[in-house]
Protein backbone atom coordinates (compact mmCIF):
# COMPACT_ATOMS: atom_id res chain seq x y z
CA UNK A 1 0.00 0.00 0.00
CA UNK A 2 1.38 3.57 -0.62
CA UNK A 3 0.97 6.00 1.79
CA UNK A 4 2.13 8.92 0.33
CA UNK A 5 -1.16 10.48 -0.32
CA UNK A 6 -2.60 10.06 3.10
CA UNK A 7 0.82 11.79 4.19
CA UNK A 8 -0.24 14.60 2.06
CA UNK A 9 -3.15 15.44 3.20
CA UNK A 10 -2.28 15.19 7.25
CA UNK A 11 0.82 17.33 5.84
CA UNK A 12 0.01 21.02 7.65
CA UNK A 13 2.69 24.09 8.79
CA UNK A 14 3.45 24.17 12.91
CA UNK A 15 1.24 27.14 12.52
CA UNK A 16 -1.28 25.38 11.61
CA UNK A 17 -1.10 22.20 13.61
CA UNK A 18 -0.79 23.64 17.08
CA UNK A 19 -4.35 25.06 16.25
CA UNK A 20 -5.66 21.57 17.39
CA UNK A 21 -4.86 22.56 21.19
CA UNK A 22 -7.59 24.47 22.93
CA UNK A 23 -8.06 26.50 26.44
CA UNK A 24 -7.72 23.63 29.31
CA UNK A 25 -6.11 20.75 27.16
CA UNK A 26 -3.14 18.80 28.70
CA UNK A 27 -0.68 18.56 25.53
CA UNK A 28 2.29 15.72 25.61
CA UNK A 29 5.39 17.45 24.09
CA UNK A 30 7.72 13.90 23.99
CA UNK A 31 10.71 13.08 26.17
CA UNK A 32 14.22 13.59 26.40
CA UNK A 33 15.80 14.21 22.89
CA UNK A 34 12.31 13.90 21.62
CA UNK A 35 10.95 16.78 23.31
CA UNK A 36 9.27 18.71 19.88
CA UNK A 37 11.13 21.84 19.46
CA UNK A 38 8.93 23.35 16.52
CA UNK A 39 5.62 22.35 17.84
CA UNK A 40 6.30 24.05 21.37
CA UNK A 41 7.80 27.49 19.56
CA UNK A 42 4.50 27.45 16.79
CA UNK A 43 2.51 26.98 20.58
CA UNK A 44 3.90 29.61 22.36
CA UNK A 45 3.22 32.02 19.40
CA UNK A 46 -0.72 31.05 20.83
CA UNK A 47 -0.42 32.50 24.27
CA UNK A 48 -2.39 35.65 23.97
CA UNK A 49 -5.20 32.91 22.97
CA UNK A 50 -5.14 30.43 25.36
CA UNK A 51 -5.46 30.17 28.90
CA UNK A 52 -4.59 27.25 31.48
CA UNK A 53 -2.93 24.48 29.16
CA UNK A 54 -0.82 22.39 30.92
CA UNK A 55 2.28 20.77 29.31
CA UNK A 56 4.14 17.47 30.18
CA UNK A 57 7.36 16.13 29.18
CA UNK A 58 10.54 14.22 30.64
CA UNK A 59 13.94 15.24 31.08
CA UNK A 60 13.34 17.45 28.13
CA UNK A 61 17.46 17.56 26.43
CA UNK A 62 16.36 19.83 23.73
CA UNK A 63 16.33 23.68 24.54
CA UNK A 64 14.32 25.82 27.52
CA UNK A 65 10.57 25.45 26.25
CA UNK A 66 9.33 28.28 24.55
CA UNK A 67 5.90 27.89 26.02
CA UNK A 68 7.17 28.06 29.90
CA UNK A 69 9.29 31.20 29.43
CA UNK A 70 6.25 33.21 26.90
CA UNK A 71 4.32 33.01 30.43
CA UNK A 72 5.59 34.05 33.29
CA UNK A 73 2.33 34.18 35.02
CA UNK A 74 1.43 30.30 34.11
CA UNK A 75 -2.01 31.55 33.56
CA UNK A 76 -2.17 30.31 30.16
CA UNK A 77 1.13 27.62 29.93
CA UNK A 78 1.67 25.51 32.90
CA UNK A 79 5.35 23.53 32.21
CA UNK A 80 5.29 19.94 34.23
CA UNK A 81 8.54 17.31 33.49
CA UNK A 82 7.99 13.62 35.01
CA UNK A 83 12.19 14.34 35.33
CA UNK A 84 13.87 17.66 35.32
CA UNK A 85 17.26 18.20 32.51
CA UNK A 86 19.49 20.95 33.60
CA UNK A 87 16.76 23.36 31.42
CA UNK A 88 14.19 22.57 33.34
CA UNK A 89 15.98 22.83 36.73
CA UNK A 90 16.75 26.33 35.70
CA UNK A 91 12.98 26.81 34.80
CA UNK A 92 11.85 25.34 38.12
CA UNK A 93 14.12 27.88 40.31
CA UNK A 94 12.32 30.29 38.66
CA UNK A 95 9.17 28.86 39.50
CA UNK A 96 8.34 27.81 35.84
CA UNK A 97 8.42 24.16 36.09
CA UNK A 98 6.30 21.26 37.80
CA UNK A 99 7.69 18.01 38.87
CA UNK A 100 5.52 15.01 39.05
CA UNK A 101 6.61 12.30 41.40
CA UNK A 102 6.70 9.04 39.66
CA UNK A 103 8.01 5.41 39.87
CA UNK A 104 9.47 5.10 36.41
CA UNK A 105 8.11 2.20 35.32
CA UNK A 106 4.98 2.83 36.44
CA UNK A 107 4.96 5.87 34.06
CA UNK A 108 3.16 3.89 31.02
CA UNK A 109 0.25 2.62 33.37
CA UNK A 110 -0.59 6.15 34.73
CA UNK A 111 -1.44 7.41 31.12
CA UNK A 112 -3.04 4.17 30.76
CA UNK A 113 -5.58 4.05 34.24
CA UNK A 114 -4.93 7.48 35.44
CA UNK A 115 -4.32 10.87 33.57
CA UNK A 116 -5.36 12.93 30.48
CA UNK A 117 -3.79 13.52 27.22
CA UNK A 118 -6.22 16.03 24.89
CA UNK A 119 -2.91 16.32 22.18
CA UNK A 120 0.62 14.47 21.80
CA UNK A 121 2.93 16.54 19.84
CA UNK A 122 5.69 13.68 19.27
CA UNK A 123 8.95 14.09 17.61
CA UNK A 124 9.42 11.18 14.99
CA UNK A 125 11.67 9.86 12.01
CA UNK A 126 10.62 9.99 8.70
CA UNK A 127 7.37 7.43 7.35
CA UNK A 128 8.94 4.30 5.84
CA UNK A 129 7.64 2.46 3.08
CA UNK A 130 4.85 0.45 5.29
CA UNK A 131 3.37 3.86 6.75
CA UNK A 132 5.67 3.65 10.37
CA UNK A 133 7.19 6.48 12.08
CA UNK A 134 9.71 5.44 14.37
CA UNK A 135 10.24 7.40 17.78
CA UNK A 136 13.51 7.26 17.47
CA UNK A 137 15.50 6.21 21.22
CA UNK A 138 12.88 7.43 23.24
CA UNK A 139 10.55 4.46 23.50
CA UNK A 140 10.00 4.87 27.17
CA UNK A 141 5.85 5.57 27.64
CA UNK A 142 5.73 7.30 24.22
CA UNK A 143 3.52 4.48 23.01
CA UNK A 144 1.20 5.30 26.55
CA UNK A 145 0.81 8.87 25.28
CA UNK A 146 -0.53 7.96 21.92
CA UNK A 147 -2.76 5.42 23.05
CA UNK A 148 -4.14 7.79 25.31
CA UNK A 149 -4.19 11.23 23.45
CA UNK A 150 -7.32 12.56 21.43
CA UNK A 151 -5.22 13.64 18.88
CA UNK A 152 -1.88 12.73 17.96
CA UNK A 153 0.39 15.11 16.14
CA UNK A 154 4.08 14.31 14.65
CA UNK A 155 7.25 16.56 14.48
CA UNK A 156 9.20 14.79 11.70
CA UNK A 157 12.92 15.07 11.37
CA UNK A 158 15.39 13.19 9.15
CA UNK A 159 18.09 13.50 11.75
CA UNK A 160 16.46 11.08 14.42
CA UNK A 161 17.68 7.72 14.44
CA UNK A 162 15.86 4.71 13.69
CA UNK A 163 15.71 2.46 16.34
CA UNK A 164 14.43 -1.67 16.83
CA UNK A 165 12.47 -2.90 19.36
CA UNK A 166 8.91 -2.61 20.75
CA UNK A 167 6.23 0.22 20.88
CA UNK A 168 8.93 1.87 19.00
CA UNK A 169 7.19 3.34 15.44
CA UNK A 170 3.37 4.73 14.93
CA UNK A 171 1.07 4.30 12.27
CA UNK A 172 0.01 6.78 9.92
CA UNK A 173 -3.25 5.71 10.14
CA UNK A 174 -3.22 7.12 13.81
CA UNK A 175 -2.06 10.42 13.36
CA UNK A 176 -4.40 13.56 13.02
CA UNK A 177 -1.34 15.91 11.23
CA UNK A 178 2.19 15.76 10.30
CA UNK A 179 4.65 19.00 10.63
CA UNK A 180 8.49 18.54 9.13
CA UNK A 181 11.37 19.63 10.91
CA UNK A 182 15.56 19.57 10.51
CA UNK A 183 17.12 19.91 13.50
CA UNK A 184 19.98 18.11 14.91
CA UNK A 185 19.14 15.81 17.99
CA UNK A 186 20.21 17.28 20.90
CA UNK A 187 24.31 15.76 22.16
CA UNK A 188 24.76 15.35 26.04
CA UNK A 189 28.54 14.70 26.33
CA UNK A 190 29.19 12.84 29.28
CA UNK A 191 31.07 15.12 31.97
CA UNK A 192 35.26 14.37 32.33
CA UNK A 193 36.06 12.22 35.38
CA UNK A 194 38.14 14.02 37.92
CA UNK A 195 40.92 11.88 39.94
CA UNK A 196 38.40 11.36 42.75
CA UNK A 197 35.36 9.77 40.25
CA UNK A 198 37.98 7.59 38.89
CA UNK A 199 38.85 6.37 42.68
CA UNK A 200 35.11 5.31 43.47
CA UNK A 201 35.16 3.93 39.77
CA UNK A 202 37.80 2.15 40.11
CA UNK A 203 36.35 -0.22 43.39
CA UNK A 204 33.12 -0.14 41.77
CA UNK A 205 35.49 -1.72 38.95
CA UNK A 206 36.58 -4.67 41.71
CA UNK A 207 32.97 -5.69 42.16
CA UNK A 208 32.95 -6.56 38.07
CA UNK A 209 33.14 -9.96 36.90
CA UNK A 210 33.23 -11.43 32.97
CA UNK A 211 29.06 -11.83 32.23
CA UNK A 212 27.87 -9.88 34.30
CA UNK A 213 25.06 -7.69 32.98
CA UNK A 214 25.06 -4.02 33.29
CA UNK A 215 22.88 -0.60 33.73
CA UNK A 216 24.22 2.75 34.19
CA UNK A 217 22.32 5.55 35.35
CA UNK A 218 22.52 8.94 34.75
CA UNK A 219 25.10 11.58 35.82
CA UNK A 220 28.93 12.01 35.61
CA UNK A 221 29.66 9.01 38.00
CA UNK A 222 28.11 5.88 36.28
CA UNK A 223 29.90 7.53 33.06
CA UNK A 224 33.60 7.30 34.65
CA UNK A 225 32.71 3.51 35.88
CA UNK A 226 31.11 2.97 32.00
CA UNK A 227 34.30 4.67 30.75
CA UNK A 228 36.79 2.06 32.61
CA UNK A 229 34.82 -0.96 31.71
CA UNK A 230 35.51 -0.21 28.21
CA UNK A 231 39.17 0.00 28.83
CA UNK A 232 39.12 -3.45 30.80
CA UNK A 233 39.73 -6.69 29.99
CA UNK A 234 35.77 -7.41 31.33
CA UNK A 235 34.45 -10.08 28.50
CA UNK A 236 30.89 -10.91 27.02
CA UNK A 237 29.05 -8.16 29.28
CA UNK A 238 25.49 -7.68 28.84
CA UNK A 239 23.65 -4.26 28.60
CA UNK A 240 19.79 -3.76 30.14
CA UNK A 241 19.72 -0.58 30.64
CA UNK A 242 16.96 2.40 31.09
CA UNK A 243 19.36 4.96 29.44
CA UNK A 244 21.83 4.22 26.37
CA UNK A 245 25.15 6.21 26.84
CA UNK A 246 28.49 6.93 25.07
CA UNK A 247 30.40 4.79 26.98
CA UNK A 248 28.35 1.65 26.11
CA UNK A 249 29.37 2.06 22.69
CA UNK A 250 33.26 2.30 23.76
CA UNK A 251 32.26 -1.30 25.08
CA UNK A 252 31.37 -2.84 22.09
CA UNK A 253 33.82 -1.02 20.13
CA UNK A 254 36.49 -2.89 22.17
CA UNK A 255 35.05 -6.08 22.23
CA UNK A 256 33.73 -6.06 25.90
CA UNK A 257 30.19 -6.92 25.39
CA UNK A 258 28.27 -9.59 22.86
CA UNK A 259 24.76 -10.05 25.78
CA UNK A 260 25.66 -14.10 25.15
CA UNK A 261 25.39 -14.55 29.08
CA UNK A 262 21.63 -12.54 29.89
CA UNK A 263 18.92 -15.07 30.38
CA UNK A 264 16.94 -12.82 28.70
CA UNK A 265 16.93 -10.92 25.34
CA UNK A 266 20.42 -12.81 24.61
CA UNK A 267 22.77 -10.91 21.95
CA UNK A 268 20.41 -7.62 22.64
CA UNK A 269 21.42 -4.36 24.51
CA UNK A 270 18.23 -3.57 25.51
CA UNK A 271 17.44 -0.12 27.19
CA UNK A 272 14.14 2.41 26.90
CA UNK A 273 16.01 5.98 25.69
CA UNK A 274 19.25 6.81 24.82
CA UNK A 275 21.35 10.34 25.65
CA UNK A 276 25.09 10.72 24.63
CA UNK A 277 26.35 12.20 21.61
CA UNK A 278 26.59 11.65 17.74
CA UNK A 279 28.79 8.58 18.55
CA UNK A 280 25.87 7.02 20.44
CA UNK A 281 23.16 8.41 17.89
CA UNK A 282 25.12 6.70 14.99
CA UNK A 283 25.52 3.16 16.51
CA UNK A 284 22.03 2.57 17.65
CA UNK A 285 20.64 3.56 13.91
CA UNK A 286 19.07 0.58 12.72
CA UNK A 287 21.20 -1.40 14.91
CA UNK A 288 19.66 -4.70 15.41
CA UNK A 289 22.43 -5.51 18.51
CA UNK A 290 20.09 -2.78 20.01
CA UNK A 291 16.46 -3.49 21.34
CA UNK A 292 14.93 0.16 22.27
CA UNK A 293 11.52 -1.13 24.71
CA UNK A 294 8.77 0.38 26.89
CA UNK A 295 10.07 1.65 30.50
CA UNK A 296 7.50 -0.88 31.96
CA UNK A 297 9.61 -3.79 30.64
CA UNK A 298 12.82 -2.10 31.05
CA UNK A 299 12.50 -1.02 34.66
CA UNK A 300 10.43 -3.65 35.95
CA UNK A 301 12.13 -4.74 38.81
CA UNK A 302 10.89 -8.72 37.93
CA UNK A 303 12.28 -8.48 34.32
CA UNK A 304 15.37 -6.99 35.58
CA UNK A 305 15.39 -9.69 38.70
CA UNK A 306 15.54 -12.27 35.58
CA UNK A 307 19.24 -11.37 34.59
CA UNK A 308 21.68 -12.99 36.52
CA UNK A 309 24.95 -10.88 37.86
CA UNK A 310 22.86 -7.65 36.84
CA UNK A 311 25.13 -4.68 38.16
CA UNK A 312 23.46 -1.57 38.71
CA UNK A 313 25.49 1.70 39.02
CA UNK A 314 23.53 5.05 39.72
CA UNK A 315 24.01 8.26 41.11
CA UNK A 316 22.75 10.39 44.33
CA UNK A 317 23.03 13.77 46.07
CA UNK A 318 23.42 12.68 49.71
CA UNK A 319 22.84 9.77 52.27
CA UNK A 320 22.01 9.99 55.91
CA UNK A 321 23.23 8.04 58.50
CA UNK A 322 19.55 6.15 58.57
CA UNK A 323 20.83 5.09 54.74
CA UNK A 324 18.11 6.88 53.21
CA UNK A 325 19.42 7.70 49.68
CA UNK A 326 18.13 11.14 47.90
CA UNK A 327 19.22 11.54 44.08
CA UNK A 328 17.03 14.33 43.21
CA UNK A 329 16.44 17.26 45.42
CA UNK A 330 18.37 19.58 47.59
CA UNK A 331 15.75 20.60 50.67
CA UNK A 332 12.82 21.67 48.84
CA UNK A 333 14.97 22.21 45.19
CA UNK A 334 14.05 19.55 42.72
CA UNK A 335 17.65 19.13 41.01
CA UNK A 336 16.07 15.80 38.64
CA UNK A 337 13.69 13.10 39.35
CA UNK A 338 13.44 9.42 40.94
CA UNK A 339 13.37 8.22 37.53
CA UNK A 340 15.03 4.13 37.74
CA UNK A 341 16.83 4.41 40.90
CA UNK A 342 13.95 2.55 43.11
CA UNK A 343 12.93 -0.02 40.01
CA UNK A 344 16.90 -0.81 39.42
CA UNK A 345 17.48 -1.08 43.38
CA UNK A 346 15.07 -3.58 43.51
CA UNK A 347 15.76 -5.53 40.26
CA UNK A 348 19.55 -5.59 41.44
CA UNK A 349 18.62 -7.60 44.68
CA UNK A 350 16.20 -10.13 43.05
CA UNK A 351 18.81 -11.01 40.26
CA UNK A 352 21.14 -13.99 41.34
CA UNK A 353 24.34 -12.79 41.71
CA UNK A 354 22.91 -9.12 41.67
CA UNK A 355 24.81 -5.94 42.95
CA UNK A 356 23.33 -2.69 43.72
CA UNK A 357 25.53 0.33 43.37
CA UNK A 358 24.64 4.05 44.82
CA UNK A 359 27.97 5.97 43.89
CA UNK A 360 28.89 9.84 44.75
CA UNK A 361 32.13 11.86 45.65
CA UNK A 362 32.73 11.86 49.71
CA UNK A 363 31.90 15.75 49.54
CA UNK A 364 30.09 18.60 47.83
CA UNK A 365 31.25 21.89 46.99
CA UNK A 366 29.34 25.06 46.78
CA UNK A 367 31.40 28.20 45.92
CA UNK A 368 34.28 27.72 48.33
CA UNK A 369 32.60 25.53 50.98
CA UNK A 370 32.97 21.77 51.30
CA UNK A 371 29.36 19.58 52.30
CA UNK A 372 29.57 16.08 53.51
CA UNK A 373 27.18 14.34 50.91
CA UNK A 374 27.02 11.85 54.23
CA UNK A 375 24.96 13.97 56.29
CA UNK A 376 23.06 13.25 59.92
CA UNK A 377 19.68 13.44 58.60
CA UNK A 378 18.40 15.19 54.90
CA UNK A 379 18.50 18.50 54.80
CA UNK A 380 14.63 19.12 55.02
CA UNK A 381 12.01 19.21 52.06
CA UNK A 382 14.79 16.60 50.39
CA UNK A 383 13.57 13.61 48.74
CA UNK A 384 14.01 10.06 50.21
CA UNK A 385 14.41 8.35 46.84
CA UNK A 386 15.90 5.12 47.80
CA UNK A 387 13.81 4.23 51.36
CA UNK A 388 16.43 2.96 53.71
CA UNK A 389 14.75 -0.31 53.77
CA UNK A 390 15.63 -0.91 50.11
CA UNK A 391 18.84 0.74 49.92
CA UNK A 392 21.87 -0.68 47.81
CA UNK A 393 25.23 -0.60 48.97
CA UNK A 394 26.51 3.39 48.74
CA UNK A 395 30.32 3.65 47.25
CA UNK A 396 32.22 6.74 48.06
CA UNK A 397 36.29 6.86 47.18
CA UNK A 398 36.83 5.78 50.96
CA UNK A 399 35.15 2.41 50.30
CA UNK A 400 31.66 0.05 49.80
CA UNK A 401 29.10 -0.16 52.68
CA UNK A 402 26.57 -2.51 52.11
CA UNK A 403 23.55 -1.27 54.10
CA UNK A 404 21.35 -4.96 53.82
CA UNK A 405 20.17 -6.41 56.83
CA UNK A 406 22.31 -3.79 59.11
CA UNK A 407 20.82 -2.34 62.17
CA UNK A 408 20.65 1.79 62.46
CA UNK A 409 24.23 1.49 64.61
CA UNK A 410 25.78 -0.59 61.51
CA UNK A 411 24.59 1.56 59.10
CA UNK A 412 26.14 4.63 60.74
CA UNK A 413 29.27 2.43 61.19
CA UNK A 414 29.03 1.46 57.60
CA UNK A 415 28.53 5.07 56.58
CA UNK A 416 30.80 7.31 58.53
CA UNK A 417 33.65 4.99 57.67
CA UNK A 418 33.43 6.00 53.41
CA UNK A 419 32.54 9.24 54.85
CA UNK A 420 35.61 11.93 54.33
CA UNK A 421 37.82 12.10 57.16
CA UNK A 422 37.26 15.86 57.64
CA UNK A 423 33.80 15.32 58.46
CA UNK A 424 33.95 11.76 60.69
CA UNK A 425 34.36 13.38 64.20
CA UNK A 426 31.24 15.65 63.56
CA UNK A 427 29.34 12.76 62.22
CA UNK A 428 29.88 10.48 65.15
CA UNK A 429 28.59 13.24 67.05
CA UNK A 430 25.46 13.86 65.27
CA UNK A 431 24.91 10.18 65.17
CA UNK A 432 25.67 10.11 69.35
CA UNK A 433 22.81 12.43 69.74
CA UNK A 434 20.51 11.01 67.59
CA UNK A 435 21.08 7.37 69.53
CA UNK A 436 22.54 5.31 66.54
CA UNK A 437 25.90 5.17 67.99
CA UNK A 438 27.88 2.36 69.47
CA UNK A 439 30.81 3.19 71.98
CA UNK A 440 32.35 -0.41 70.23
CA UNK A 441 32.09 1.27 66.78
CA UNK A 442 35.27 1.12 64.79
CA UNK A 443 35.40 4.41 62.51
C1 LIG B 1 18.91 7.13 33.32
C2 LIG B 1 19.11 6.70 34.67
O1 LIG B 1 19.65 7.38 35.43
S1 LIG B 1 18.68 5.25 35.23
C3 LIG B 1 18.28 5.14 36.88
C4 LIG B 1 18.76 6.09 37.86
N1 LIG B 1 18.07 7.38 37.86
C5 LIG B 1 18.40 8.27 38.78
O2 LIG B 1 19.22 8.02 39.63
C6 LIG B 1 17.70 9.60 38.67
C7 LIG B 1 18.22 10.59 39.66
N2 LIG B 1 19.64 10.92 39.49
C8 LIG B 1 20.08 11.96 38.76
O3 LIG B 1 19.33 12.69 38.14
C9 LIG B 1 21.57 12.22 38.70
O4 LIG B 1 22.25 11.01 38.85
C10 LIG B 1 22.07 13.23 39.78
C11 LIG B 1 21.31 14.53 39.70
C12 LIG B 1 21.96 12.63 41.16
C13 LIG B 1 23.58 13.51 39.50
O5 LIG B 1 23.72 13.86 38.17
P1 LIG B 1 24.96 14.75 37.66
O6 LIG B 1 24.68 15.13 36.26
O7 LIG B 1 26.25 14.04 37.90
O8 LIG B 1 24.83 15.97 38.64
P2 LIG B 1 25.64 17.30 38.78
O9 LIG B 1 26.84 17.07 39.64
O10 LIG B 1 25.85 17.91 37.44
O11 LIG B 1 24.60 18.15 39.63
C14 LIG B 1 23.35 18.51 39.12
C15 LIG B 1 22.83 19.66 39.97
O12 LIG B 1 22.66 19.22 41.31
C16 LIG B 1 23.38 20.03 42.21
N3 LIG B 1 23.90 19.16 43.30
C17 LIG B 1 24.61 18.02 43.15
N4 LIG B 1 24.90 17.51 44.36
C18 LIG B 1 24.37 18.34 45.29
C19 LIG B 1 24.34 18.35 46.71
N5 LIG B 1 24.92 17.38 47.44
N6 LIG B 1 23.69 19.37 47.33
C20 LIG B 1 23.11 20.36 46.62
N7 LIG B 1 23.09 20.39 45.26
C21 LIG B 1 23.72 19.40 44.61
C22 LIG B 1 24.50 20.64 41.38
O13 LIG B 1 24.98 21.83 41.91
C23 LIG B 1 23.79 20.84 40.04
O14 LIG B 1 22.99 22.00 40.08
P3 LIG B 1 23.17 23.17 38.97
O15 LIG B 1 22.78 22.57 37.65
O16 LIG B 1 22.30 24.27 39.41
O17 LIG B 1 24.63 23.53 39.00
C1 LIG C 1 12.82 9.73 33.58
C2 LIG C 1 13.91 8.97 34.10
C3 LIG C 1 15.32 9.28 33.85
C4 LIG C 1 16.24 8.78 34.96
O1 LIG C 1 16.07 7.73 35.57
O2 LIG C 1 17.20 9.47 35.22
Amino acid sequence: MNYTEEYKRKLVTPEEAVKVVKSGDWVDYGSFTGSVVVLDKALATRRDELWDVKIRSCTRFTGIPEAAIVDPTREHFIYNGWQLSGYERKLSDQGLCSYIPIVYYEVPEYYRNYIDVDVAFIPVTPMDKHGFFNFGPQVSHTMAICEKAKKIVLEVNPNIPRCFGQEEAIHISKVDYIVEADYPIAEIPAAKPNDIDKKVASIIMEQLEDGCCLQLGIGGMPNAVGEMIANSDLKDLGIHTEMFVDSMVDMVEKGRVTGARKNIDRYKMVATFAGGTKKTYDFIDENPMCAFLPVNYTNNPNVIGQLDNFVSINNCIDVDLFGQINSESSGIRQISGTGGSICFALGAFQSRGGKGFICMTSTFSKGDKIFSRIRPTLEPGSAVTIHRGMAPSIVTEYGIANLKGKALWQRAEALISIAHPDFREELIKRAQEMGIWRKSNKR
